[in-house]
């Protein structure tokens, strides 16, 4: 191979993550040249409705994934926690990059953190996740939906709409947003998307030549954190439509897994962790989930 393109959203976000792989691919093979594909997704072009409401699953893949059927591109940088459990049949995820920060970051202009805000504050998120958690502290808050990229959200708080909003620490730090974070929500008191904080590569499934040049950038840590995940999540049948977080990091010889199912509307919740060898992550995802069911789980579940 000697040209690689990269079909990539046309987000600032987008375009830093998928730059970023570009960069690191020339890094380790000089004489590949790599250039970006930008291409609008209907994530991206729907912002009035939730991403629930227009069925969030593959959203921003999808029509990533048609320029590389066509032949028009040969792989797609995402950000994970945006790709649906199930991958559309024929592609693969050939490298999970080293995860960057995991946290959610409370943004304020005015509050120093979730404990410091007034009764009836308004904070921006359109993550039921995000939502559940906060109902769960402080059920005294006013939630409100906000959609739209980075900037976009940040601009909305800027002009007042909202007292804080909550957004993903990486997001912020690879835009060189890092300052306006004025909290981080750490695990395991606050945890993040299955999958927050790391960038995989998709491609096809019929190019073996084309997958192991990629597989170069593969992180195993992360991978083995992100597969116990993203389990989870999968055992759940979990998407954007449902509140679902989960953590896992490496202790030593160990892989930990940390996972919450919540409710939106009333800051309901049931948490759950287990541990298991490295090399076990879908089996913990799915013990994991198991436990969360136990405890009740299904009542926030849809169906
Ligand atoms: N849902 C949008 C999205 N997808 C990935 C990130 C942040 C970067 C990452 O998690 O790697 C964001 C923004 C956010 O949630 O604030």
């Amino acid at each position: 191979m000697d040209r690689l393109r990269i079909a990539t959203r046309k987000s600032p976000l987008a375009l830093w993550q998928s730059e970023h792989v570009a960069a690191a691919l020339r890094a380790r093979h000089p004489s590949l040249e790599v250039e970006l594909v930008p291409l609008s997704t209907r994530g991206d072009e729907v912002l009035d409705r939730s991403l629930a409401a227009i069925g969030g699953k593959g959203l921003f893949l999808k029509e990533l994934e048609i320029a590389m059927q066509a032949g028009e591109a040969d792989c797609a940088v995402h950000s994970l926690k945006d790709v649906p459990m199930e991958l559309e049949p024929g592609f693969v995820l050939p490298a999970i990059l080293a995860r960057a920060d995991h946290a959610d970051g409370f943004v304020s202009n005015a509050f120093d953190g979730i404990d410091a805000l007034p009764a009836g504050a308004r904070v921006g998120t359109s993550s039921l996740r995000r939502q559940a958690q906060l109902r769960a502290r402080r059920p005294d808050l006013e939630l409100r939906d906000l959609r739209g990229n980075v900037n976009t959200r940040l601009a909305k708080l800027d002009a007042g709409d909202y007292d804080a909003i909550v957004l993903a620490c990486a997001g912020l730090q690879r835009l060189g947003l890092d300052t306006r974070i004025r909290a981080r929500l750490d695990a395991p008191d606050w945890l993040p998307a299955p999958a927050q904080g790391a960038i995989a590569i998709e491609c096809r499934d019929d190019a073996p030549q084309l997958q192991r040049l990629l597989a170069t950038l593969d992180d195993a840590p992360t991978r083995r954190c992100v597969e116990a995940e993203r389990a989870m999540n999968r055992a759940l049948h979990g998407s954007c439509h449902v509140p679902v977080a989960a953590f896992a990091w490496l202790d030593g010889d160990r892989l930990r897994l940390e996972g919450l199912v919540g409710s939106a509307q009333d800051g309901r919740a049931v948490r759950a962790g287990g541990e298991s060898a490295h090399a076990e992550g879908d089996a913990l995802g799915a013990r994991v989930a198991s436990l969360l069911l136990e405890a009740g789980a299904g009542a926030f579940l849809p169906g």
